[in-house]
């Protein structure tokens, strides 16, 4: 028996897969490669020295996946499929919608067809929006405030639903706090696409000398130092924090919502000197206007996890740091080679993409 993590290849998802596989899991992945590369799971087999089988389908493609669970059986679904930008989210509301809410669908649909009715999704403390009370406990109400948030909580909704109308479901609902850090071995990381949009990415490529200056949203907010306030958590922790949903899903029925984070919160000036300090960098940064739609305090109420999953978050923001900035040294250009990067510079598509990007600061 087989779990099936869709997303496998991403950057949460590679970090669960490498955990799987320690914990002597068969493992099986589905992935279509849209936002990250085949190469994630090679490194991920180098890690762990395991081979596992990967396909390359759409969650959109209900035929492929069929096919997936008809090759092989499967007890349990990890699901991190899915697109992930804010504001790619604003600008394409119906990709958004059509991938994240239908993939989900057919997904559910294939399981109960073959009735695999375990599964652990992948939500987003997004789906709190940006006014709720901290440390946010997981039953305050969820007002998602843009189309990606809104996906999340709309699949939560779908899953609610689901077990409403079948009770030999169990469903884990994963509210991820800010997933920064990297493995250990500095071999799989974070690896966006373009410029991030996220503050570790940003930081650590103005440390590595790719970007030249952070911006730093708004100083004016009600905060020790006016910076926007949120709760870091190590990859590994919350990869971690898959396995032991995915051992509460097993044991139990029903669907229950958790947040993974550490409970503390940081300044975005306290992330910039603790990365500094990790990688004996310094990293310059202006202080621009505050982003449409960003809390100023975010963090997590992680009792329910820790009294439910029996699972906490062990790693602290040197580690974090320490561990983001070993990935971004090894691999200045995430999982590509040198030689893709100067053919991407070069390609008119990128420059218009870039140009979008700085006149949309
Ligand atoms: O270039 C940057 C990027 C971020 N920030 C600030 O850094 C903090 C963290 O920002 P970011 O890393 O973008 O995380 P969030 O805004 O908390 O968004 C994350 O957390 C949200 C809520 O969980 C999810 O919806 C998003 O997908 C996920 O990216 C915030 O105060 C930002 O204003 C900057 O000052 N400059």
């Amino acid at each position: 028996m087989a779990i099936l993590v869709t997303g496998g290849a991403g950057y949460i998802g590679s970090h669960t897969c490498v955990e799987l596989l320690n914990e002597g899991f068969e493992i099986i992945i589905v992935d279509n490669f849209s936002n990250s590369k085949p190469e994630s799971l090679k490194r991920v087999s180098e890690i762990t020295g395991k081979w596992f089988k990967t396909y390359n389908i759409d969650l959109l493609n209900a035929e492929g996946l069929e096919q997936v669970f008809s090759e092989n059986e499967i007890e349990a679904v990890i699901h991190f499929a899915g697109l992930k930008a804010v504001g790619e989210s604003v600008m394409v509301p119906l990709t958004y919608y059509q991938n994240n809410l239908i993939g989900t669908v057919i997904l559910c649909e294939t399981m109960k067809k073959y009735g695999v009715k375990n599964l652990v999704f992948s939500s987003s403390a997004t789906v709190y929006g940006s006014t709720a009370e901290v440390p946010i406990p997981e039953e305050t109400p969820l007002e998602a405030v843009n189309p990606y948030g809104r996906s999340k909580q709309m699949i939560e909704e779908i899953l609610q639903d689901l077990y409403f109308s079948d009770q030999s479901w169990s469903i884990s609902l994963l509210r991820y706090f800010n997933p920064i850090g990297a493995h250990a071995s500095g071999r799989i990381g974070e690896d966006p696409n373009g410029i991030p949009n996220n503050l570790l990415p940003y930081i650590s490529q103005v440390a590595v000398g790719k970007l030249q200056l952070l911006n730093i949203f708004g100083n004016d907010y009600q905060t020790k130092d006016g910076t926007g306030i949120r709760d870091y958590i190590h990859v590994v922790d919350l990869a971690i924090g898959h396995l032991r949903a995915l051992e509460k899903v097993q044991s139990t029925q029903g669907v229950e919502a958790y947040n993974l984070g550490t409970g503390r919160g940081y300044s975005v000036l306290e992330m910039v000197q603790a990365f500094e300090s990790a990688s004996g960098e310094s990293i310059p940064y202006t202080v621009i206007g505050r982003r449409p739609g960003d809390a100023a305090v975010c963090f997590a109420d992680v009792s329910k996890a820790r009294d439910q999953l029996g699972w906490i978050a062990a790693k602290g923001i040197d580690e974090m740091c320490k561990d983001t900035w070993k990935w971004q040294q090894s691999n200045p250009n995430g999982y590509r080679k040198e030689t893709e990067v100067l053919n991407e510079s070069n390609s008119p598509v990128r420059k218009e993409a870039a140009g979008f990007l700085v006149s949309n600061k």
